[in-house]
């Protein structure tokens, strides 16, 4: 059992639709939040140590995680970092395409998280990758990456403070594994429906008497939606 202090402090922020969707039943990047909230995240963005999402984001979404303000990302180097965050994929089977994003587009390090029994052609590949570690980690009940022992991996790397960006199977992921401190949802006013599209936390689902808890900490208006911050309650 890991305590607080052994690994980063996780928060996860998400853009959702007003019925509690990422995006469509297409599993491709919606549009939820404007301007506002872009550089919103872009400045929580430049204020942690990594941004981490799941490989089901990379291959939906392609993301490049990047800090997108030039004057936030001198304001990084002037202050003895790296321009980026080191940029997470928790991805047990090395499934991460060598083309993707995130590999083309900004500089900085990059972690890619990887059970013990991905294959390791592909992990040789990946490693091959610039400014790229893989972490290899054990693997939980359900063959994914043991989410515990990687938070105290990333620990050991430096990463104290860790901003996840999805998606709704590693949101749940972290969430169940009681290592997620807080959430920031930002919730948008449109309406996306569809029963199989991604919904904040997907994974099993908690039962009745495992209910996960929040205390809400702030409810702040902006443009035309509402941004929520919850702490978790993890005791
Ligand atoms: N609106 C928003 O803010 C955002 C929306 N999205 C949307 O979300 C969708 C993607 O979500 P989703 O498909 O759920 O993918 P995720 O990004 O949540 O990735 C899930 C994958 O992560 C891997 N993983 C490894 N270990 C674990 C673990 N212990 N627990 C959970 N996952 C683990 C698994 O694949 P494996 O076993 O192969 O490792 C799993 O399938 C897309 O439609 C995207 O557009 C995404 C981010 C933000
Ligand atoms: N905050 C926010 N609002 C939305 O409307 C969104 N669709 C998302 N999606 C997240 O942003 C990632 C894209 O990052 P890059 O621009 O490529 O750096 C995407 O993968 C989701 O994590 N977020």
């Amino acid at each position: 059992m890991t305590t607080p202090a052994d690994r980063p402090y996780i928060f996860i922020n998400s853009a959702m639709s007003a019925d509690g969707k990422l995006s469509t039943f297409e599993r491709k990047q919606v549009k939820i939040s404007g301007k506002a909230d872009f550089e919103r995240v872009d400045e929580l963005r430049a204020g942690t140590d990594a941004i981490m999402v799941g490989i089901g984001t990379v291959l939906a979404d392609d993301p490049s995680l990047t800090v997108k303000s030039e004057q936030r990302r001198q304001a990084r180097i002037a202050a003895g970092k790296e321009e980026n965050p080191v940029r997470i994929i928790v991805d047990s089977n090395a499934r991460t395409p060598l083309d993707a994003d995130i590999f083309k587009k900004g500089k900085g390090k990059k972690i890619i998280v990887v059970s013990k029994s991905a294959p390791s052609d592909k992990i040789s590949a990946l490693s091959e990758m610039p400014e790229t570690k893989i972490i290899v980690a054990d693997s939980a009940n359900s063959g994914h990456v043991n989410l515990e022992e990687m938070a105290v991996q990333l620990k050991n790397e430096g990463i104290s403070r860790l901003m996840v960006e999805g998606g709704a199977t590693l949101n749940y992921g972290l969430i169940s594994a009681g290592i997620a401190d807080e959430i920031r949802i930002f919730v948008g006013n449109l309406i996306i429906g569809g029963k199989t599209a991604p919904t904040f936390a997907d994974g099993d689902g908690f039962s009745e008497e495992n209910l996960k808890k929040l205390t809400l900490e702030s409810a702040e208006q902006i443009e035309d939606g509402i941004l929520l911050t919850w702490k978790v309650g993890n005791e």
